[in-house]
């Protein structure tokens, strides 16, 4: 599936196309569209030391992977990550020379009680560093509820969710959160992908599910280059 996307990619200057794979799958999948920035899914924060099990940045890079995801839903659902983890593993993706994708998103039980605005603000305070010299990864809202469901918020939503986002890095980061691209995550799809790529403060998608086949995802491509 993946020489097809690099291929729509190759053919899409405009929008930065990249895939994020399985440990196992990194340097097959470099080799295979080495035009194509392949990623890691997560790496660990440290460096090197008696981690068994798990991959640092470095060997991930080694492999030929380009970026890493980090604090994603899943590992904090799974492995009970923190928003603090996931800046420490960005800053050790960064000092390996990755570029970084830190997810933040609230759970369908803190969007129903109307807590998203602030989950999301409390899991950017806790991930970015007060002041930290740091517009070199890019953000993804992943609502949780959205990921995988088939739901998404409204765009309205999306636009709003983003921008207190925005706010809030600003907070952190000062005039360098202008420069962090924010990416909207949770059920894209190539019917819904250009009308949320239109919304306001939305800077591109983490795509899950319509990203495993080239039918699927070459669509959202080329939405993304409209
Ligand atoms: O978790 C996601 C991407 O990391 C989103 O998954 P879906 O696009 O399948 O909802």
């Amino acid at each position: 599936e993946l020489t097809p996307i690099a291929a729509a990619a190759a053919a899409a200057p405009g929008v930065d196309v990249a895939v994020a794979v399985p440990f196992t799958l990194i340097a097959p999948a470099a080799e295979l569209v080495p035009t194509l920035p392949i990623g890691a899914e997560d790496i660990h924060e440290a460096e090197s030391g008696a981690h068994t099990g798990c991959v640092s940045a470095s060997m991930v890079r080694e492999a030929g992977a380009r970026f890493s995801i980090v604090g994603h839903s899943e590992r904090r659902a799974d492995q009970g990550e923190t928003s603090h983890d996931a800046w420490a593993k960005a800053a050790a993706g960064h000092r390996a020379g990755l570029s970084i994708i830190l997810c933040c998103g609230e759970t369908e039980a803190e969007h129903n009680a109307g807590r998203a605005e602030r989950v999301v603000q409390a899991q950017i305070e806790k991930s970015v560093p007060d002041n930290a010299d740091a517009s070199w990864f890019t953000l993804a809202y992943e609502p949780r509820w959205a990921i995988g469901t088939g739901r998404i918020p409204t765009f309205d939503q999306i636009a709003s969710m983003h921008a207190i986002a925005r706010a809030k890095l600003r907070m952190m980061i000062g005039d360098r959160a202008a420069d962090v691209r924010i990416l909207y995550g949770g059920s894209v799809t190539g019917e819904n992908a250009a009308a949320i790529l239109a919304c306001d403060d939305v800077d591109g998608a983490l795509v899950g599910g319509a990203s495993l086949t080239a039918a699927k995802f070459v669509p959202i491509i080329e939405a993304a280059a409209r």
